[in-house]
């Protein structure tokens, strides 16, 4: 008893002494309001549950905070974060606290100091550069490895024409893994033939790993995480995808370094060079291994993300025929009866797919949550946040706000991305992307490459599709049942 009563005061006697640590953040966090939280435990109880209940929970306590305030709060156990929908304060706090959320160290086992991840001051140094590398005249020398992937895909595609309904997001997957590898490090890895390779294997299990982890409290400490068999099964896959992309720096490097010994002219603008190349060209001083931190963080920030933006938009084209039909006519004018790629000139004047494509991103923001913490005092419209705390931006939930879209919100309509629509609206209504300077390095590459493949396959086929009605979170944003659609050859 007398042992029960000695740990009872000694609990209480640290939860007060941890309480008067934080009476600043107790005494800021009285002044928001909030909706659905629990005694000590706050709103932690809306996150469990498996991905599908997991973002249902979220939208609906989104909802609410959206109703009841422009900066409200909720308490995920001992952490605090400030929630907001109002874009001036998203402006705010995107340009301001550049700093990633806790949540996201679960991934710098994987990505170390990658740009996704990166601690501020490192960020901002890597940051500037790698901005070069992302220029649009670089970025567009990569047009002709769309085109020649896209046709691949069409060909892959041939055999499910005039069948049954499929998920055809393991087709685009593929195809943009094979479109970001080759951009990226110049391998051509033919992952839209070869899908199951160990590398591949090996990086698809990382991810469900840290995604899980992401979403289960329990899970989050490394103490419990590694006397779990996850734990092991992590360390092998992640080792076998650094020694991959180690693989593949130490050959670039000695193949740089022997150019250079040649005095091989680097800047001459008729070779195009993969991002690595022009890493290790620019005499930047990265390491080997920030090189492959910052490789393997491009890959994979850049792979799943424009795939599921194109397998959406995909679906959305089958469900909406009209709107199909307007694409393809556009599509029918550029090309002109033409079997070319498309070039940087056609990717210009598809002005209606990229509408679609804005407006799918809108429906389905593939990042539905960015998570930031503040590093100083931040001004928003109804108070100052103190630092070190955390803020919630969810385009997921922002995307549909009827307060900011209208009512119908939830209906698919490109046209309100015509240029007089969009100037109507706060740049932070519609962020996909992210905003300010830590947005995403990659949207120009992102978008041409989308354009090019969905404009490859709508020339060949008409889609068809019901939709979806579930939705999941596994860190980005999954249809429960996949990107169901059939397809049927054009004919002209
Ligand atoms: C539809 C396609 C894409 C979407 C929706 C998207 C979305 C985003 C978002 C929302 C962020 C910020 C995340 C955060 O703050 O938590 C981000 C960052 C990033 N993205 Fe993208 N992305 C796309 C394509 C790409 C591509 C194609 C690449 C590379 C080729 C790429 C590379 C990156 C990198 C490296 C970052 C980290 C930037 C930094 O912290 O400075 N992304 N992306």
């Amino acid at each position: 008893m007398l042992i029960i009563l000695s740990v009872f005061f000694g609990i209480s006697l640290y939860y007060m002494y941890f309480r008067h640590t934080r009476k600043q953040l107790y005494a800021f966090s009285d002044s928001l309001p909030s909706a659905g939280s629990l005694p000590v435990l706050g709103h932690s109880h809306w996150f469990l549950g498996g991905p599908e209940r997991l973002l249902k929970n979220i939208k609906q306590l989104c909802e609410t905070l959206h109703e009841i305030g422009d900066v409200t709060k909720i308490w995920i156990g001992p952490s605090l974060y400030i929630v907001t929908f109002k874009p001036d304060d998203i402006q705010i706090i995107l340009e301001n606290c550049l700093e990633k959320d806790y949540s996201y160290k679960f991934l710098q086992t994987w990505l170390g100091n990658g740009l996704f991840v990166a601690p501020v001051e490192l960020w901002k140094m890597h940051r500037r550069l790698l901005l070069p590398i992302f220029h649009n005249h670089i970025i567009e020398d990569y047009i002709d490895v769309f085109g020649e992937q896209g046709a691949i895909l069409v060909e892959r595609l041939r055999d499910r024409a005039g069948g049954q309904e499929f998920d055809v997001h393991t087709y685009i997957t593929s195809c943009m893994l094979d479109i970001v590898f080759e951009a990226a490090m110049g391998e051509k890895m033919d992952v839209q033939h070869t899908p199951d390779t160990p590398y591949m294997c090996a990086r698809k299990s990382v991810m469900s790993v840290i995604s899980m982890r992401l979403f289960k409290p329990w899970m989050q400490p490394d103490i419990l995480f590694n006397l779990t068999p996850c734990s092991k099964q992590q360390r092998i896959n992640i080792d076998i995808t650094h020694k991959f992309t180690d693989e593949v720096v130490t050959k670039k490097r000695n193949k740089v370094e022997e150019q250079i010994g040649m005095s091989v002219d680097w800047n001459d603008n008729q070779t195009r060079k993969d991002l690595l190349e022009l890493l290790l060209s620019n005499k930047l001083n990265l390491n080997d291994k920030e090189l492959r931190e910052h490789i393997d963080s491009i890959t994979i920030a850049g792979n799943d993300t424009t795939a599921l933006v194109v397998s959406y938009a995909l679906m959305l084209l089958g469900c909406y025929q009209d709107e199909q039909d307007k694409v393809y006519n556009e599509l029918k004018n550029i090309f002109d009866g033409s079997l070319r790629a498309p070039t940087k000139a056609d990717l210009c004047k598809m002005e209606n797919l990229e509408r679609v494509i804005k407006e799918t991103m809108r429906l389905y923001t593939v990042v539905p949550i960015i998570g930031r913490k503040t590093q100083k005092e931040v001004k928003l419209s109804t108070c100052t946040v103190p630092k070190g705390v955390g803020c919630a931006v969810v385009p997921f939930v922002l995307h549909r706000s009827k307060k900011i879209w209208g009512p119908d919100a939830d209906c698919f309509n490109p046209d309100r991305f015509l240029p007089e629509h969009c100037a109507k609206r706060h740049p932070c209504s519609f962020i996909p992307f992210s905003y300010g300077p830590r947005n995403c390095i990659g949207r120009h590459f992102g978008m041409l490459a989308m354009k090019s493949i969905l404009a490859s396959i709508l020339r060949n086929y008409k889609v068809i599709s019901r939709g979806c009605d579930t939705l999941k979170i596994e860190i980005l944003l999954f249809p429960v049942a996949g990107h169901l659609i059939s397809l049927q050859k054009r004919i002209e």
